[in-house]
């Protein structure tokens, strides 16, 4: 049946380029080839051993086009976690991810991979801020009013703060369960500018450590539907996009007039002087407060490294512009100015289908 032979054609190309470059013995090569053949052809299947499931991670985020973190690739701290089969085992994994990656701001990346196909973290990230639709307006996040809405219909009790830490929702088995992070994991960073004092009322945070919890990991043909990971921010994701799109905080109107600027006249750029009061603000409260984060232009020196590097290896170097680019300054890093192959090698990281 073809999904069989599609799966062992994948597999079979996964283990010999895994193989290889672990630089295992002919021998080793042979005796997986065909101990992964039996599996498949006996259960339909294949399970990965632990190393290839860590060289599989690993591989995925190096071959992740829109990431501009790239560099670190080999770095990445891999937590395996297949054999766990309850609700409550895999909330208690969830929070020692948590502990283990925010490492009290020295923020370790890191991924948790759990049986692949039967459980779903519908969360986008692990930790992140619940959004409502009120009369007045928006409150709190925009970007998760849908999600919040699920969590609320899954029993929540909605606080209708501006930063409200969401809950977990778990699928096992098609089963879905709630779970509440407790606050003493979550380690959040009060945005004020190094400059202007007047930030202040504006009682501005961020949550330290960004875990994306709803893509799947594609290794061999196997798909992991939960394996949320997790790196450290770059300023401009928090002070150009999350506090500052109209459709999120929206916050520059109001860092405007904090900074008594005339946003009557467009022409004064006083949106851009807010984008970078803010991002400064960002960047100097997270290394105040010993969180780790990087500019968006040492970012883009490290991924020249990267590139140098793979170039030096020979493995090809890819990449999609439009998200490497960072969204303030674009045209001063290297980036804006290269283009880049889009091919997307597996392993890798994809969208899924929404769970809800
Ligand atoms: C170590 C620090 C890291 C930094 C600074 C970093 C930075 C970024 C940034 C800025 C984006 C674009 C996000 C956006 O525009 O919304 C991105 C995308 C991405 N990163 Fe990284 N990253 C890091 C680590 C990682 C790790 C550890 C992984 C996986 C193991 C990873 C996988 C990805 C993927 C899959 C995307 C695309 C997400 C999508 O398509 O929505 N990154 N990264
Ligand atoms: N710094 C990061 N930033 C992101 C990486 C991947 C995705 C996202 C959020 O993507 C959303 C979907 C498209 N833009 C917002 C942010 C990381 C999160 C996890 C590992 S590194």
């Amino acid at each position: 049946i073809p999904l069989k032979s599609q799966l062992l054609n994948e597999a079979y190309i996964f283990i010999h380029q895994c193989y290889e470059e672990l630089n295992k013995s002919e021998d080793d090569l042979k005796n997986r080839l065909s101990e992964v053949n039996q599996q498949i052809l006996l259960s339909g299947t294949y399970k990965h051993t632990s190393e290839e499931l860590e060289y599989g991670a690993k591989v995925a985020w190096r071959n992740s086009v829109r990431c501009i973190g790239r560099l670190f690739w080999d770095s990445l701290h891999v937590i395996d976690q297949r054999q766990l089969d309850t609700h409550e085992q895999i909330y208690n994994v969830l929070v020692k991810h948590i502990e283990y990656a925010t490492n009290k701001g020295k923020v370790r990346p890191t991924i948790t991979v759990f049986s692949p196909n039967n459980v779903r973290v519908w969360n986008h990230q692990l930790i992140r801020y619940a959004g409502y639709e009120t009369d007045e307006g928006n409150m709190g996040d925009p970007d998760s009013i849908q999600f919040t809405k699920k969590c609320i219909e899954l029993g929540w009790e909605p606080k209708y703060g501006r930063f409200d830490v969401l809950p977990l929702v778990i699928e096992l088995n098609g089963e879905t369960k709630l779970f509440e992070l407790p606050d003493e994991i979550i380690l959040e960073v009060n945005i004020q500018p190094p400059t202007i004092k007047s930030f202040d009322e504006l009682k501005l945070k961020w949550y330290a450590v960004p875990i994306i919890s709803n893509m799947s990991l594609e290794i061999g043909g196997i798909t992991y539907s939960a394996a949320p990971f997790n790196g450290w921010y770059m300023g401009t994701e928090i002070g150009a996009r999350n506090l500052a799109d109209d459709f999120r905080y929206n916050l520059l109107p109001e860092i405007a007039d904090a900074m008594e600027l005339d946003t009557s006249n467009r022409s004064m750029l006083w949106r851009d002087r807010a984008l970078l009061e803010l991002n400064t603000a960002v960047l100097h409260s997270f290394k105040a407060s010993g969180v780790t984060i990087v500019d968006h232009h040492t970012a883009a020196e490290q991924f020249k490294r990267f590139e140098q590097k793979e170039k030096r290896i020979g493995r090809p170097i890819t990449g999609k512009w439009s998200w490497l680019i960072p969204p303030l300054t674009p045209a001063a890093t290297h980036i804006f100015h290269n283009q880049y192959d889009e091919q997307e090698l597996t392993p890798n990281y994809f969208y899924q289908k929404k769970p809800f």
